[in-house]
């Protein structure tokens, strides 16, 4: 069983005394919630190891994970290991592999990722590893994200050819060489600190290269003379290829690949007339100049909306097809396009391409029951498009934007901000937009799981309406982890868990951003890293001793006649993102509280 299988794995670690509550007379997981600390689990099953900063030492019993067969991530950051490289590659499925802020040492065999498919993301940072990095990193298909900086690696840096290698880091080791062409555009900073790397993006090579800093590569046995012909024409070739790519990249993210819009910048959008909404299998269809395309009608026959409510003018995608559209952000989590149709209509087409934790009817059912609610706190679904590689769902568009753009957004641009009390009809709305999905999801731990300010659209009257909630059941687990702000919780942090209460601790963080004003940037940072600094920002915002000095100055003469209701609100934000569930209000409290705050103005 996945109980004895861990408890194997466990025995062969010294000091893992964090991992006191392994224990057999309790089930590993409980739904989507681990009951043993450090599991990442999923409908009972363990998808994750997440060991991080528990002191651990010992053998890594590879063979014992081989019994897992949903296991695919493991995180033993910030240990003490100290081990040559455990043979991981017994673990097929495995898709990223943190072993970052250990003491492993020795080389890690050339032969260390062969058939490891699956691989995108593997990082060994300021470890002890020595020896060349292995060629069979060369080979994986779907490596996005590779971190081999703070070590002893020597030698030439292989050969890297794919495409999808975005995050490259060999900095600070014993490195000589030409750096390979595919590698030209990461930043130089990724190759400081090397023995005698060159080329772009470091300084060109010299050629000849002298005896001093020759560096032939071991593996190709080419001589220098051809290497550096056949880098003269891979250079031009690479060239071109990333400028195709790059254009392409630019075409389907037209934010440059930011994680999550940034709200202080410009609140309106840049408009474009040509974007990519609906990918079908590779080939991309442009709204408007090529609607005619007899590829973008045959998309467009084979491509059907699903509307979900009743009450609602119906379109097709032939008609998203023609729509001029422009973008208004692309996050880590999806790509948002606002689109005039013919009518007038104006919609807003999210594109996810990571909603596959769930089979095609439970996909569907669940929209269907998204759907269903209805609420003045909600932005209601409107229809929704499934394929099995991406799925699109649309909403009305909102002309007033986000909260994120107006409280961080319209500073430098002389536009009056939000007032106290529209500030604290904000709150309230929330608060029952929160409080009826509670009601209508039962079923669902964090009802919302993704609530922030730019998730919070302004209707008239500035109205607030939810946005993206309902959604953590269908996005694909590890995407979620990374990007969706459950997830960043105290408790998912410390126990990999998510409790009801875990959507509280999300409103306590907006609120306190509504009343300071302050952002929180580390949403616009992607997964690791991201998730203490979003839960240590409170502390940088409300510090301990807290006067009113906290409170955003844009809320001008509401400051002095309203500060008591101000703090009534900051305390019960406070409650509210205390990070010890026991300790944190529950929903009806804290909407409770809320409602009764005093629009004194
Ligand atoms: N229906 C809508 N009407 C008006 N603006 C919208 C609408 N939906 C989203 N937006 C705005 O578009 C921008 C991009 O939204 P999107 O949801 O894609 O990303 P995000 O919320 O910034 O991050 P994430 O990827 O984590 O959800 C945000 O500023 C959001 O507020």
């Amino acid at each position: 069983s996945d109980s004895e299988l861990l408890i194997k794995f466990k025995s062969s670690l010294t000091n893992a005394d964090a991992l006191s509550n392994w224990n057999p007379s309790t089930p590993p997981c409980n739904g989507n919630n681990a009951n043993w600390v450090g599991l990442l689990c999923a409908s009972d099953k363990i998808w994750g190891l997440k060991l991080e900063k528990m002191e651990l030492k010992g053998v890594i019993d590879v063979e014992s994970l081989t019994g897992l067969p949903d296991l695919r991530t493991i995180s033993l950051m910030h240990n003490n290991f100290d081990s040559n490289w455990p043979e991981f590659n017994k673990l097929i499925a495995l898709k990223a592999l943190y072993l970052s802020n250990n003491n492993f040492t020795g080389s890690i065999p050339d032969e260390a990722f062969q058939n490891m498919e699956w691989l995108k993301k593997i990082h060994v940072s300021n470890n002890q590893f020595t020896g060349e990095i292995p060629m069979s990193l060369t080979t994986l298909p779907k490596l996005k994200e590779l971190k081999f900086d703070g070590n002893k690696f020597e030698g030439a840096i292989p050969d890297f050819k794919q495409p999808t290698l975005t995050v490259f880091n060999v900095a600070n080791n014993a490195l000589v060489g030409e750096i390979p062409p595919a590698l030209s555009k990461i930043s130089s900073v990724s190759f400081s600190g090397n023995r005698a790397l060159c080329g772009a993006p470091l300084e060109a090579c010299k050629t000849p290269i002298s005896d001093s800093d020759q560096a032939p590569n071991p593996k190709s046995g080419a001589s220098v003379g051809s290497i550096v012909v056949v880098s003269i024409v891979v250079a031009l070739a690479v060239i071109v290829i990333v400028g195709v790519i790059f254009i392409l990249h630019r075409r389907k993210s037209p934010a440059g690949g930011a994680c999550v819009e940034n709200p202080s910048s410009s609140p309106n959008p840049h408009k474009k007339s040509n974007r990519d909404i609906v990918d079908d299998g590779g080939s991309t269809h442009s709204v408007s100049s090529h609607a005619s395309s007899s590829s973008t009608r045959r998309a467009a026959d084979s491509l059907k909306l699903s509307f979900v409510r009743d009450d609602r003018e119906r379109f097709d995608l032939h008609e998203l097809l023609k729509a001029s559209a422009e973008v208004l952000g692309s996050g880590c989590f999806s790509s948002s396009y606002k689109a005039a149709l013919t009518n007038g209509m104006m919609i807003v087409v999210k594109r996810f391409k990571q909603m596959n934790n769930v089979g095609r009817d439970e996909f569907h059912e669940h929209m269907r029951r998204i759907g269903r609610l209805s609420h003045p706190n909600l932005l209601p679904l409107v229809a929704y498009y499934y394929r099995k590689e991406e799925k699109l769902l649309v909403t009305d568009y909102v002309k007033h934007g986000s909260l994120a753009v107006r409280l961080h957004g319209y500073q430098g641009l002389g536009q009056p901000s939000l007032d106290w009390p529209t500030r604290l009809k904000i709150v309230k709305g929330i608060a029952k937009g929160l409080e009826y999905l509670y009601k209508e999801m039962p079923s669902l731990i964090a009802p919302h799981g993704h609530l922030k300010s730019s998730n919070v659209l302004l209707g008239e009257s500035f109205v607030p309406l939810l946005n993206d909630y309902g959604l953590v059941p269908v996005i694909n687990q590890e995407l979620a982890q990374d990007t969706m702000v459950i997830y960043k919780s105290p408790e998912y942090v410390q126990h990999g868990r998510v409790t009801k209460r875990t959507d509280v601790w999300s409103l306590g963080i907006l609120i306190v951003e509504i009343l300071t004003g302050k952002f929180p940037a580390s949403f616009l940072q992607q997964g690791k890293g991201s998730e203490m600094g979003l839960a240590n920002w409170v502390h940088s915002v409300v510090p301990e001793e807290w006067g009113v000095e906290v409170f955003d100055k844009e809320m001008g003469g509401s400051l002095s006649s309203s500060q008591g209701e101000m703090v009534k609100l900051l305390n019960i934000a406070l409650a509210c993102c205390e990070g010890d569930v026991d300790k944190r209000l529950d929903l009806k409290e804290a909407i409770e509280r809320i409602q009764g705050v005093k629009d004194t103005d």
